[in-house]
């Protein structure tokens, strides 16, 4: 077995994943590629082993299937030449809140927030451990945004970008550095899934720019990377008004505004 740094990208059949694999692979990275379709993972690697020379894995898995999640989980805390995680596979589902099904949305839930803090907690000890390696989390910008009307696919991203904020201040002492990817509409195939023509809506990025850019980010070891955004400034805003908040929280008492029944 090779000793080169290797790559674990999960959801890597097709879209962003299979992007990211394609990226990585001409970076001169081995991959170990995780998704479902596993005659899909075999096309996405055969194509790169031939157009490369890397050494390319698949491992199929269902990350809302425990016994599968346990599979990929052991592989990143077994196989040291993996330094970096791209924890991308996620999904979204059609409809309003009220008209989801709760079956659909544990599963929606159990991949897009689960998987995501499992396969991270798989890695971060062994990456602080060494002082190195990364985790990057695909969230979303509707993360920030309730009044898109995606209430639970939000929330999951919510809970990523969250997550990844965290575990950079945490890990980053340590050397492991973590980002969060924060694209907007990508043309892939999730829309499809979230019942929309992708095709009815304006602003969609092509998928090797949004990766492109995304990598930009990595690069620079930027902690939120969002590759839409032209103005970094309103996110170090948004983030600094947000710094503000904190010290106004910390009260012995409810505030005057709540003190009155009127
Ligand atoms: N496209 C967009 O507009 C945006 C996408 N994102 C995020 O980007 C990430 C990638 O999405 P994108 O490439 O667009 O979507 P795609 O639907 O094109 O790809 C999703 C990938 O995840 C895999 N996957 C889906 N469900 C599971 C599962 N249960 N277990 C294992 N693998 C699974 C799919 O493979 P398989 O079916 O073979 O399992 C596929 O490889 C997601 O986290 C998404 O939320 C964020 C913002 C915008
Ligand atoms: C809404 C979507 O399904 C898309 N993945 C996004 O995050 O914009």
């Amino acid at each position: 077995m090779s000793n080169k740094s290797a790559v674990l990208i999960t959801g890597a059949s097709t879209g962003i994943g299979a992007t990211y694999a394609d990226r990585f692979a001409r970076r001169g990275h081995d991959l170990v590629l995780v998704a479902r379709n596993e005659k899909r993972l075999d096309e996405v690697a055969t194509r790169l082993r031939t157009e490369t020379g890397v050494t390319v894995d698949i491992l199929r898995a269902g990350l809302t299937e425990p016994v599968d999640l346990a599979a990929v989980e052991a592989r990143l805390r077994e196989d040291r030449r993996i330094d970096i995680l791209i924890n991308n596979a996620g999904g979204n589902i059609p409809g309003s809140f009220v008209e989801q099904n709760i079956d659909d949305v544990d599963r929606l839930v159990a991949l897009n927030t689960t998987a995501v803090v499992r396969l991270a907690s798989a890695v971060a000890p062994r990456f602080a451990g060494a002082g190195k390696g990364a985790i990057v989390n695909i969230s979303s910008v509707v993360g920030l945004a309730p009044e898109l009307g995606m209430s639970v696919y939000g929330a999951t991203k919510a809970f990523v970008t969250f997550l990844s904020q965290g575990l950079a201040l945490e890990l980053g002492p340590k050397g492991v550095y973590v980002q969060a990817v924060l694209p907007a509409a990508t043309r892939t195939e999730i829309w499809g899934h979230s019942g929309v023509d992708v095709n009815s809506l304006t602003g969609v990025m092509e998928v090797g720019e949004l990766v492109d850019a995304a990598l930009v980010g990595f690069d620079r070891r930027e902690p939120v990377t969002i590759p839409p955004l032209p103005d970094a400034g309103q996110w170090e805003t948004y983030q600094a008004a947000r710094h503000a908040l904190l010290p106004s929280v910390q009260q012995e008492h409810a505030a005057e505004r709540y003190r009155s029944a009127a």
